[in-house]
């Protein structure tokens, strides 16, 4: 086979190259290529091109009717073929995001275990401690750089899903290529299989993953420190994204290893990034500040609270002291507005719960209280519940507010706290509504509306991407405000047009945005080495991969 210098030495021969999903190319492998590697009779003897490769795919994508077929036939690609897994995403990713990711990824999350094909990631169970080591030292690569770990209990709006919400830190595996172009070769989803406090999955006789009840307390910690020694002694200076963790956990376990590795939690800091971002837009649609708002959130979980304490320090930033920027918040939870006197309040929580007032019996004002008597300008929807914001709410917010914000964060669709439809015509069209979730845009007098999707999709892949290219030891709450900022400033809006975000069809060229902003403000910070633009610029291509095939010589 004639050797290019740039070609890429293979050592496998046969099934083991078309079995490896980073090196197969299908059909698409040259005759020389098959002749030096052993592929002769494995493979029917057309030749195609990548180009080809993906317009088949897709219209064979396209002809499935149902979401979760679409989504397992794409999860099939992507284990079988993943230069043209991420080809097809790029060519189509408006379309094909919501397959991969939210809402389909919650569907194949609640079936994961009947969907479960291939291994892909890695599993650690109660049975694996003492082992955690051994396991990682088990896997055959040594240049993991970014590990993307859940532990099930918090799947989006969904719940405890246990072992099944391995689909999470698949998906966002799939968008840091997709939106940041991350080489997929360095990164690893883990789910860490603590147990779960399901019962129906419990009793589901299909279920892949282990009955016991959930790990709590110092078992709990144990086994998570366990996991963060294990990963930081096989792969140091690895970067650890958390993932729909519990809220009781999310906060503390980002505060105990923040220092320790650089690592961010994406719902609390990813979803903090884009909200600040697309309220920050908002506003300067409207003309205001953030000072002249009255911010009110549908659940305190880790989502709520993070956004809280990003807007927060954007209003100190602005030069308002904290003790007038905290009475601009009211959390709405389970059990009613949060107020000082409550039991159990996290330590974020007690941070915003209201001076001024107390529960009765535990108990405090409800979100329509709150709208009714407080009136809130911006209402965030971070609760998990259908259906929660009611007509009559958002009526009476229209009714003092010209242009509310109203963002019904929930994810998946099905867990939406109201449509944007509904918003619209409740208010005229007059609310300025985002959502967590896709959805089409809305006809309203006369008018086509877009529907700004606030995900973090816009945050994570770049902020990720831009950590480890400067090699930040920590991830700082700035770097944070760095990448909303970065966000915010590329909204349409500053450039006369009608969106809060930019469109998702220009979501790398947010990403690389996201990253150079992240990467700038930890040098301010000397969270990482000094390095000019050149220096950057060559890390960021390091971590890079694009779908194309490259061309390979036995090895
Ligand atoms: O995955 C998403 O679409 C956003 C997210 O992190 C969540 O809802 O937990
Ligand atoms: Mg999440």
């Amino acid at each position: 086979m004639s050797a290019t210098p740039s070609s890429h030495p293979v050592t496998q021969r046969g099934m083991a190259v078309l079995n490896d999903p980073l090196l197969n190319k299908g059909t698409a492998f040259p005759w020389e290529e098959r002749t030096a590697l052993g592929l002769h009779g494995l493979l029917p003897p057309g030749i195609h091109t990548l180009e080809e490769q993906v317009a088949q795919a897709y219209e064979n994508l396209m002809s499935e009717t149902d979401m979760l077929d679409r989504h397992v036939h794409l999860r099939s690609i992507q284990d079988t073929n993943e230069t043209l897994f991420y080809a097809l995403m790029q060519k189509h990713l408006t379309e094909l995001m919501p397959i991969v990711y939210t809402p389909g990824v919650g569907q194949a999350c609640q079936e994961f275990s009947r969907i479960w094909q291939k291994p892909r990631g890695i599993f650690l169970s109660g049975a694996d401690r003492g082992h955690m080591a051994d396991r990682l030292a088990a896997i055959p690569n040594d240049n993991i750089r970014l590990v993307i770990v859940t532990d099930g209990e918090r799947i989006l709006g969904l719940g405890d899903l246990g072992a099944n919400g391995m689909g999470i830190p698949i998906g966002k595996i799939a968008l840091y290529t997709a939106c940041a172009g991350v080489n997929p070769a360095l990164m690893l989803p883990v789910t860490l299989d603590v147990g779960t406090d399901n019962a129906t999955l419990r009793n589901d006789p299909t279920y892949i993953g282990s009955r016991s009840p959930r790990l709590k307390g110092q078992d709990y910690a144990d086994f998570i420190e366990e996991f963060v020694t294990a990963l930081l002694g096989r792969w140091p200076g690895c970067l650890l994204h958390w993932e729909d963790f519990a809220g009781r956990n999310a906060a503390p376990l980002l505060q105990r290893y923040r220092e320790r590795l650089p690592s961010f939690n994406d719902d609390i800091q990813g979803t903090a990034g884009i909200a600040t971002a697309a309220i920050l837009s908002g506003l300067r649609a409207k003309e205001e500040t953030l000072e002249q708002q009255c911010i009110a959130f549908a659940g305190g979980g880790a989502a709520g609270i993070g956004i809280a304490g990003l807007l927060l320090a954007a209003m100190k930033a602005e030069g308002l002291p904290q003790e007038e920027a905290l009475k601009r918040f009211y959390i709405i939870d389970r059990n009613g507005l949060l107020t000082h006197d409550m039991d159990g309040l996290s330590e974020g929580q007690a941070l915003f719960a209201r001076k001024d007032e107390t529960s009765r019996d535990g108990q405090g004002r409800t979100l329509k209280e709150v709208i009714s008597q407080n009136h809130p300008t911006i209402l965030i929807g971070v609760s998990g519940q259908a259906g929660l914001f009611k007509e009559g709410m958002i009526r009476e917010m229209a009714s003092y507010c010209t242009r509310p914000l109203i963002f019904p964060l929930s994810n998946p669709t099905s867990h939406v706290e109201a449509t944007p439809m509904d918003i619209l015509t409740w208010t005229a069209g007059r609310a300025i509504v985002s959502t967590g979730s896709p959805f089409t845009p809305v006809e309203i007098n006369d008018r086509s509306i877009t529907i700004n999707q606030t995900n973090n999709s816009y945050i994570f892949p770049g902020l990720g991407l831009g950590a480890l290219a400067c090699g930040a030891r920590s991830i700082s709450e700035r770097m944070i405000m760095a990448a909303a900022q970065a966000v915010a400033d590329l909204s349409p809006l500053k450039t006369g047009g009608t969106t809060l975000l930019p469109p998702l069809e220009n979501i790398q060229n947010v990403a690389m945005r996201v990253a150079h902003a992240v990467a700038r403000q930890a040098q301010n910070e000397q969270l990482c080495p000094p390095l000019d633009d050149d220096a950057l610029q060559e890390a960021l291509s390091t971590l890079s991969w694009r779908p194309r095939y490259q061309p390979y010589r036995a090895a």
